[in-house]
């Protein structure tokens, strides 16, 4: 077998959905006859992923994230395909196989609203079975590192958003996982906490070498943490990849975006691209042309002997404007 430490393969979870028409009659008519119909979540799809990876899992609304990290920590029952996380069958729900992964979920929480952090940190621990001191050791690293160890005897409903994801973080690497599942950790929060979350994440990864799949709408946390992403939509895996490979499949090419000098009034009729370059946007001295790979040079050179350029920078076009267009279906 390989050795990858999570293998999946022709992975499908298919929602039944009871389905009835409006008005009182039909929903007591639907107390005799149930009508249901089929919601293809999750199509077919396989990757593995080796140990202390970070992997981007990146799709649209809807797409089938949320049911696929759900199937490998054992929440769902596939409808056909299969998957071993560190060698267990997730939907297994094996002890052993719960106490090495963790997943943590933006929209729902695991700490009691009611009670301190630290009052759930002490019943996860008994869930666990983590010895007092252990639990006391592991409380006092994870809020070093996350600066909150004032927060913790307040009850969680009094904590600001950001504050009771740091718990919720606790909550999940308490007992350290090999594997982490992080569905939308940085929901809701400022740019400020989200840094600080990811900076977090990857000093955690890089210390303990934990496997971790990541699924984010925020293109910031996806650049700066992961290197691969697997991209599916309705369902379908549609890249297995590099970040960078993902710009030069679909867009390939280089935005070029240039400051003139003052004094430059030329109009865009007047000015004379050559092929390869394209004036995408104009505003004022500030100008975004796109150029095709290969006519970078030319590009560049064609610019810098026919404008008055101040600043030229050359870039990849950005990851969300990709993404966007493949998500619309445009790449
Ligand atoms: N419990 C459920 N019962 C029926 N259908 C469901 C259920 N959960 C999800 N779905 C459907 O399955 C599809 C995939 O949903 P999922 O939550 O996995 O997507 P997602 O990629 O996580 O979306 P988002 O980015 O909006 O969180 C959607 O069409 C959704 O309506």
């Amino acid at each position: 077998m390989s050795k990858a430490h999570i293998i999946v393969r022709n992975l499908t979870k298919v929602y039944r959905v009871p389905e009835r028409n409006e008005g009182l009659a039909a929903a007591i008519g639907s107390l005799w006859r149930r009508k249901y119909r089929e919601v293809e979540a999750v199509r077919d799809i396989s990757f593995s992923i080796e140990k202390g990876e970070i992997v981007g899992f990146l799709g649209p609304n809807g797409a089938g994230k949320t049911t696929s990290l759900k199937m490998l920590a054992g929440l769902l029952y596939p409808s056909s395909g299969e998957a071993y996380v560190a060698g267990f069958i997730p939907w297994k729900r094996q002890p052993e196989y719960l106490r090495r992964m963790s997943m943590v979920l933006g929209n729902k929480s695991q700490v009691i609203w009611d009670i301190p952090a630290w009052d759930s940190f002490r019943l996860l621990g008994d869930i666990y079975g983590l010895p007092a001191a252990k639990l006391r050791a592991a409380v006092d690293e994870l809020c070093t590192l996350l600066d909150m160890h004032e927060i913790l005897n307040r009850p969680v409903r009094m904590l600001s958003l950001g504050q009771r994801m740091k718990c919720e973080l606790v909550a999940a690497l308490l007992y350290r996982p090999e594997i982490l599942f992080l569905d939308e950790p940085t929901l809701g929060l400022d740019v400020s906490m989200q840094r600080r979350f990811r900076q977090f994440i990857a000093d955690y990864n890089c210390r303990f070498g934990t496997t971790v799949i990541l699924t984010s709408h925020y293109m910031a946390d996806v650049e700066a943490l992961c290197p691969r992403i697997i991209l599916i939509n309705q369902g379908q895996l549609c890249y297995d990849g590099s970040l960078q490979g993902l710009t030069q499949r679909f867009a390939p090419g280089k935005l070029l975006r240039l400051i003139l000098s003052e004094r430059y009034v030329e109009s865009e009729a007047d000015l004379a691209l050559p092929a390869g370059l394209e004036l995408l946007k104009r505003d004022g001295v500030t100008w975004t042309l796109r150029t095709s790979q290969q006519d970078i040079l030319t590009s560049v050179s064609h610019i810098l002997r026919h404008l008055p350029i101040v600043d030229l920078t050359v870039e990849d076009p950005p990851l969300e404007t990709v993404i966007d267009q493949m998500y619309r279906g445009e790449i």
